[in-house]
């Protein structure tokens, strides 16, 4: 049983930075583990162009603490609206790394987004040409499909069909949540990766209900039942190169969390490798857990592996109970428990 764990430095390729003074205590949690993050652009307004790209990423690298190493990677978030020259345009400036869809009215600031994907193949065709990764929030927005089941039918219903429309686009299949989703990447069918994120490994959908209803294990894709939860640790742990890092950490005020309409999203921002490696440890696969964390995505995306690299103890510390962030509070992930990994 090994009780130290040092691994190159590891990338987050699903973070929710957000924005202003939230960010700003963000950015050390995350600056602290990871050495570059795929920032999502799911602000109020979306990070739709690249100017507005630039913008933000001028506003992390000015929040980011003295000192500190990080390289924040940007993202489009796709409108119905969206360009090709846009994506032409993202490319070419060589800090817009992927493009995001958000199925409209799928999750958390969603509104702007892509109501009918077929409307946007004209903008994915450049985006194929780029070579720079789709982003996909793989969830249908049917009111008639079950809330469990929507990850597995968007499979069927839109991710086919842009496949082979789209046989060389570069996709990924953000927080897969379910055995379908985590079967069809390793059906391999074209370019296709997915990242998972260490709530979706170590927690079933139990969690949200174990005595009574608990808000803070609650986020998007929704946590699905055992089953799923092993075939996501089988996948993470297996080796194969498909799969990849993706906290999908995203803060939400205490108080928006606890209401009568809860936001969906867990933060992990705080603890993400450890999360990670105790997920890993218990599953037997610590061996598997550097290529997840810091090989397969940089493979995926064409970047260079990380210079330098993190050590992780075996040491048992407690999850705070909650964190001041900008003029609010937010509660992580696991908050109160015992945790058995510690960043050195
Ligand atoms: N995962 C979540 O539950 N929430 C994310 C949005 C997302 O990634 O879908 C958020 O921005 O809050
Ligand atoms: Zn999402
Ligand atoms: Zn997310």
């Amino acid at each position: 049983m090994s009780n130290v764990l040092t691994i190159t430095r590891p990338d987050d390729w699903h973070l929710h930075l957000r924005d202003g003074a939230t960010m700003a205590d963000v950015l050390p949690h995350t600056a602290r583990q990871f050495a570059r993050a795929i920032v999502m652009p799911n602000l109020k307004p979306p990070v739709t162009t690249t100017e507005q790209a630039a913008a933000y990423r001028e506003r992390i690298l000015a929040a980011l603490p003295a000192g500190m190493q990080f390289e924040p990677l940007m993202v489009l978030y796709l409108t119905d609206n969206t360009p090709p020259e846009e994506i032409r345009r993202a490319h070419a400036s060589g800090f817009v790394k992927a493009v995001k869809l958000y199925p409209a009215g799928a999750t958390t600031n969603s509104d702007a987004g892509v109501t009918d994907l077929s409307k946007c193949y004209k903008t994915l065709e450049v985006l194929q040409e780029t070579g720079m990764p789709f982003l996909v929030h793989g969830e249908v927005t049917d009111p008639a499909i079950d809330l469990f089941d929507r990850e597995a039918v968007f499979i069927d219903r839109i991710m086919k069909p842009l496949r082979q429309a789209m046989p060389e686009l570069k996709v990924v299949f953000e927080h897969i949540t379910t055995k379908e989703a985590a079967d069809y990447v390793l059906a391999g069918e074209g370019p296709t990766a997915a990242t998972i994120t260490a709530h979706h490994l170590l927690f079933n959908r139990n969690e949200i209900f174990k005595g009574g209803i608990r808000p803070h294990y609650y986020c998007l894709p929704v946590l699905k039942r055992e089953t799923h939860r092993q075939a996501l640790v089988a996948a993470a742990t297996s080796g194969n190169d498909k799969f990849f890092l993706g906290t999908d950490s995203a803060p939400h005020a205490k108080g928006l969390k606890e209401h009568a309409c809860g936001c969906a999203g867990c933060y992990t921002a705080l603890h993400a490798l450890e999360l990670y490696a105790q997920a890993f440890d218990q599953a037997g696969a610590l061996d598997k857990f550097e290529a997840f964390a810091s090989f397969n995505g940089p493979a995926f995306y064409g970047l260079p592996r990380n210079e330098g690299s993190v050590t992780l103890k075996r040491e048992s510390w407690t999850i705070p109970a909650e964190l001041p962030m900008g003029d609010t509070t937010v509660v992580p992930l696991s908050a109160g428990e015992q945790i058995n990994w510690k960043m050195a």
